[in-house]
């Protein structure tokens, strides 16, 4: 089955509510709109409601009984700023509190962690540092987990496979990598992938050497010792992590090498820059960055996303809140 039919299942029935803060934008009302007609979960948007009616109808997007929320008028605006400085544990004054929280995407971010949302969907106007920070500092990581990371879905008729870190981590050391690699394998469960994790570099068992292969293949190491019963192999190039007769030359007593179905990118540059590839070169949906390891379900759109990868999107966020 489609994995968004085998997750609209999920979540069906549940009521969840995302909350959208970029509530005038087009896309988002679109998303919005279907999502709401299909009842599939209850959108709340953030803005001036008269600026969103105005722009829905200027679209014919028919909002119905679509909740919107005006962070100017907000009544417990006073109790989200209290929760807001406890939360920050010294870190943010009350004054700071109040000029953040004008912020939609931190005021998001406080609807999700007060749950009177079971989670956010943002950044198609706003940077991912911008969308993503509040997430940082409010919801925090889940137990377990050390830091996050950005992955993406790409699929392409019966082909799926998850990208990782395309999003977050700049340059993660090896134990980084490692953990990112683990939360990637288990991320690709819940999206019905048969994990088999390859470690990406430009070198495949040895072939070429550098501090960056040795951080891969030592991350690989930290990856295999915390999930030794997933398929986890590195370092590997991306024909050997991919390509059945290729892995057979360069990596014959590979469990993953021509197998993979999970890649991990050794670090920002080539992870953002991998996963555009293959949307725009190779024809690939990418839907993402999903972030793994958040305490609740937040993603962040790419700025590039349309009206689908939104509700695409928003529907795998309330499959996290489950
Ligand atoms: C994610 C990102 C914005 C965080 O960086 P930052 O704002 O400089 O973060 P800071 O170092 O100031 O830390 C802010 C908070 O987030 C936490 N944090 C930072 N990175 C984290 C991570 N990967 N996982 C968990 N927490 C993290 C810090 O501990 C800190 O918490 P605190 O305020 O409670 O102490 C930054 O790593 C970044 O810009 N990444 C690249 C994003 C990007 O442009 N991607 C390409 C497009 S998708
Ligand atoms: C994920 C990503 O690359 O986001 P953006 O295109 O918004 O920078």
């Amino acid at each position: 089955m489609d994995l968004f039919e085998s997750l609209k299942q999920k979540i069906d029935g549940k009521n969840l509510t995302i909350v959208f803060p970029e509530g005038d934008e087009p896309r988002i009302l679109e998303a919005a709109t279907k999502l709401n007609q299909e009842k599939v979960l209850k959108p709340i948007l953030l803005g001036d409601p008269t600026a969103i009616k105005t722009l829905a109808e200027d679209n014919s997007f028919d909002l119905a009984d679509i909740q919107i929320i005006d962070p100017n008028a907000y009544s417990e605006f006073d109790n989200m700023v209290d929760a807001f400085v406890e939360r920050r544990k010294g870190k943010n004054t009350k004054e700071q509190a109040e000029k953040m929280l004008q912020d939609i995407d931190y005021f998001g971010t406080m609807l999700v962690y007060l749950d009177k949302a079971d989670g956010m969907v943002s950044g198609a106007v706003h940077s991912t540092g911008d969308t993503v920070r509040p997430a940082l500092q409010i919801v925090k990581t889940a137990p377990g987990n050390s830091r996050i990371s950005g992955a993406f879905i790409l699929q392409k008729g019966e082909q799926r496979y998850l990208f990782s870190d395309c999003a977050i981590n700049i340059d993660p050391d090896a134990q980084e990598l490692g953990e990112i690699a683990v939360q990637a394998a288990k991320a690709a469960k819940l999206f019905d992938i048969d994990p088999k994790v390859a470690m990406l570099s430009f070198s495949t068992k040895g072939s070429a050497k550098g501090d960056q292969v040795t951080k891969v293949a030592e991350a690989t190491k930290v990856a295999q010792k915390l999930a030794p019963d997933v398929p986890i192999d590195g370092e590997l190039q991306f024909d050997a992590a991919f390509v059945d007769s290729v892995a057979k030359q360069k990596a014959p007593d590979s469990d993953v090498a021509g197998n993979a179905t999970v890649f991990v990118f050794p670090e920002l540059q080539s992870g953002n820059i991998g996963y555009k590839i293959a949307q725009r070169f190779g024809g690939f949906e990418a839907v993402g960055p999903i972030l793994l390891g958040l305490a609740k379900p937040i993603s962040d759109l790419s700025r590039g996303c349309n009206a689908d990868d939104v509700y695409k999107l928003a529907i795998l966020t309330a499959a996290q809140a489950i």
